[in-house]
């Protein structure tokens, strides 16, 4: 296999097998942009990526320029040189940094018939949905801060978002944002298109993979987590004032951010499936957070003395005789939100990627999403807290105080729009569903900070100490 690519898969933000045993066992072509200029060819890749020689499999998308000649513009962009069978000796470059190769995905999307059908075994098939009409001209800029797939806009025009860790099956980010933009949402960037592959190499049978989702760009959108900090700094450079007197006071944002996602679990219960689940189904969900919390103390003994108090939590669970279920986000927090002009708008539809593509798309209790923005709230003034540092022992205490404050101020209102908007009743069942959904989500934070931030570790164990 080529070592190049290799290092190139092991480097990139994106892969998600940093610090296991894993191998790169094939890349195949399993498509070409169609008009690129001579001595360039555009080609989609898949690289399959095995761990630990087991069965665990992970597919990988490389969308890559190969040049003929060196490429001096997108030098930092350089994957290696290798063979290419039209080219001969060819310059092999990440293609989401290159203008000339986004050119060329932007306009096959352009030309796509918006209402043909499927693509035939091993072709690529660009959808576009009616009623925009794309910037040809614009040129693409690659997000710099891309995470776990590479976002690439089109002047303030659209916005490309690349999956890079692929798997057969419909992607929940297309599939809600298709059923949100159809049904009139005005909480989520409208989808423009998406690319299937019908794949036909995958385990011998065929199979549609989702490559990648045109959307609208949102060009007055701030990051709601940024906002967040923001409102908690001026919170803290006002040593007398409370959070309702200062400025940058964020509890109407919070109520607008709880209607949001009321409105957004409105219409995805009116468009997807709602179902009951009875009793068995409650009892194997509080088996799974029990289950999770035994894994989570492997790797975060200090989560032992807040064991009693989280079994306790997810035993509440059992007593309840059904939940009801529908789509849902699945991995909400605040920087899953932007607030526009318009409003706030909610992103990044793909669930929790650690979880199989299957699962993603299961309905799931709407509680999850609310627990989740509210751990954010939580997290905001811890995070300023601790990052603000230099400060005596009273200026820390009362720095905890109004954290506390801004935290409590915040999330009252957020849940409060939310139950409002959608006429839940605040009830036991509602209070049981989110407490076990709330120390869920802490437990799963004390792992991802231990194995990601470990400096941040302290914020949801300092939350676990106190209420959630
Ligand atoms: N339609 C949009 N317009 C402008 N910025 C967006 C839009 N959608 C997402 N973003 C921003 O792009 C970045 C990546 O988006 P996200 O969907 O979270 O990608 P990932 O799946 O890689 O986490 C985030 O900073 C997000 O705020
Ligand atoms: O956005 P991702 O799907 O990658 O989510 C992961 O990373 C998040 C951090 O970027 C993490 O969120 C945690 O930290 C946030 C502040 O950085 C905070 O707002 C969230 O409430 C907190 O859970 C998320 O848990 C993880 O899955």
């Amino acid at each position: 296999m080529n070592d190049e690519l290799r290092s190139y898969v092991a480097e990139a933000r994106w892969f998600g097998g940093k610090g296991r045993d894993w191998e790169l066992t094939s890349v195949r072509r399993v498509g070409e942009l169609p008009g690129a200029p001579d001595g360039l060819r555009v080609t989609i890749e898949l690289a399959e990526v095995v761990y630990g020689g087991d069965a665990d499999t992970e597919l990988y998308q490389l969308p890559l320029a190969y040049y003929q000649q060196p490429q001096d513009r997108i030098g930092h962009a350089l994957i290696g040189e290798w063979h290419d069978d039209e080219l001969g000796q060819a310059y092999v470059y990440d293609a989401v940094h290159d203008r000339e190769s986004m050119a060329l995905w932007l306009r096959a999307f352009a030309a796509a018939d918006p209402v043909a059908g499927g693509a035939g075994p091993g072709e690529l098939m660009f959808h576009r949905l009616p009623g925009h009409e794309f910037d040809l001209e614009a040129h693409s800029t690659l997000f710099s801060g891309e995470q776990s797939n590479s976002s690439v806009a089109f002047g303030e025009d659209s916005l490309m978002k690349v999956f890079r860790k692929v798997t057969p099956g419909v992607n929940p980010d297309v599939a809600i944002h298709q059923v949100l933009t159809e049904a009139g949402s005005t909480h989520v960037a409208a989808l423009y298109g998406w690319l299937d592959l019908v794949d036909d190499e995958a385990e011998g049978t065929y199979s549609t993979i989702q490559l990648a989702m045109l959307q609208q760009f949102l060009r007055t959108a701030s990051d709601g987590w940024d906002l967040a900090l923001a409102s908690v700094r001026n919170l803290f450079a006002e040593a007398d004032l409370h959070a309702d007197e200062v400025g940058g006071d964020f509890a109407g944002e919070a109520a607008r951010l709880g209607v949001a996602l009321a409105e957004v679990h409105d219409d995805l219960a009116e468009h997807f499936p709602l179902e009951q689940r009875d009793a068995a189904v409650v009892d194997d969900l509080a088996t799974a957070m029990e289950q999770r919390l035994t894994a989570a103390i492997d790797v975060v003994p200090d989560l032992a003395v807040h064991e009693a108090s989280l079994r306790a939590t997810y035993a509440a669970l059992r007593e309840l005789d059904h939940i009801d279920v529908q789509q849902v986000h699945g991995d909400l927090h605040l920087g899953q939100t932007l607030r526009t002009s318009k409003g706030w708008k909610i992103v990044d539809f793909e669930g929790e990627p650690a979880k199989p593509l299957a699962e993603r798309l299961k309905p799931d209790s709407a509680w999850r999403d609310v627990a989740g923005m509210m751990r954010s709230f939580d997290y905001a003034p811890r995070v300023v807290a601790l990052t603000s540092g230099g400060y005596d022992a009273e200026e820390s205490d009362q720095r905890a105080y109004r954290a506390a404050e801004w935290s409590a101020r915040n999330r009252t209102a957020f849940l409060d729009a939310y139950t409002n908007r959608r006429g839940v009743e605040a009830d036991r069942t509602a209070r049981v569903l989110l407490d076990a959904y709330l120390a869920d989500k802490v437990v799963y934070e004390a792992v991802y900070e231990a194995r990601n931030r470990p400096g941040w570790l302290s914020i949801p164990l300092a939350a676990l100490g106190e209420t959630r």
